[in-house]
């Protein structure tokens, strides 16, 4: 496995696929200069990288930029998950979805692709996660929430049942979510206000 972006999320992932020891890490590729080796695996730049990649895990948290960048690969994007991590049988995961340490997704829920399940983070049941979207640390998701593309709930948002958060969203840290949220809008408070555009 191949894993895309020298950061601290990318060493979490890399956590993640050492223990699920479903895969060896061959190396890190990054799009910037940040020397040579990373975490204990060699470090390459991508466009000095020219060995064929069978499967690459994009570990990038911002949720526009992980987009752009699985659209510049043609290869396999596994899905990982922490040992810890516990799903649903009945639980749909799109590629390239990682589900980090202690979180949870319920029954019937549908996760997209190149998601971000982030540490303790709870999706309950018959929930819809739309592609590219990251759910945070300690936040919770009730049943019956749809999440649209790109959006970003933040770390320990919680979001009640039936709620539709549209795409491009930001919900801020901590927020509480009791009504719907239109695409493309940023959301803080308890209980939680639009207060801009999500450019
Ligand atoms: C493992 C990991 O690291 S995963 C990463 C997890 N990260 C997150 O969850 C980040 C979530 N991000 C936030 O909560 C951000 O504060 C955002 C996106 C909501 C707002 O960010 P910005 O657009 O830069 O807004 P900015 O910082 O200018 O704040 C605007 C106002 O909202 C307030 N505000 C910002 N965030 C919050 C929040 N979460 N709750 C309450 N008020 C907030 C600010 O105090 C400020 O108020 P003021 O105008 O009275 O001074």
């Amino acid at each position: 496995m191949v894993i895309f972006g020298a950061s601290g999320h990318g060493k979490v992932v890399a956590d993640i696929i050492k223990l699920e020891n479903k895969f060896s890490i061959d190396c890190f590729l990054d799009d910037a200069e940040k020397g040579d080796s990373f975490y204990g695996f060699p470090l390459y730049l991508r466009e000095g990288y020219f060995q064929e990649i069978k499967n690459l895990f994009i570990a990038i948290g911002d949720n526009k930029i992980r987009k752009k960048i699985h659209g510049e690969f043609n290869v396999n994007f596994p899905s990982i998950k922490h040992p810890s991590a516990i799903l649903s049988n009945s639980v749909t995961i799109g590629e390239g979805t990682c589900f980090m340490a202690n979180s949870t997704v319920n029954a019937d829920t549908k996760i997209g692709k190149q998601c971000i399940v982030n540490t303790n983070a709870s999706i309950d049941h018959d929930c819809v996660i739309g592609d590219y979207v990251h759910v945070s640390p300690n936040a919770s998701l009730a049943g019956n929430v749809s999440v649209g593309e790109l959006s970003h709930i933040g770390i320990g948002a919680s979001i009640i049942q039936g709620i539709n958060i549209g795409k491009n969203v930001m919900i801020g840290a901590g927020s509480v979510i009791i009504n719907n949220i239109p695409d493309h809008s940023i959301v803080i408070g308890v209980p939680g206000k639009i207060i801009k555009k999500n450019e």
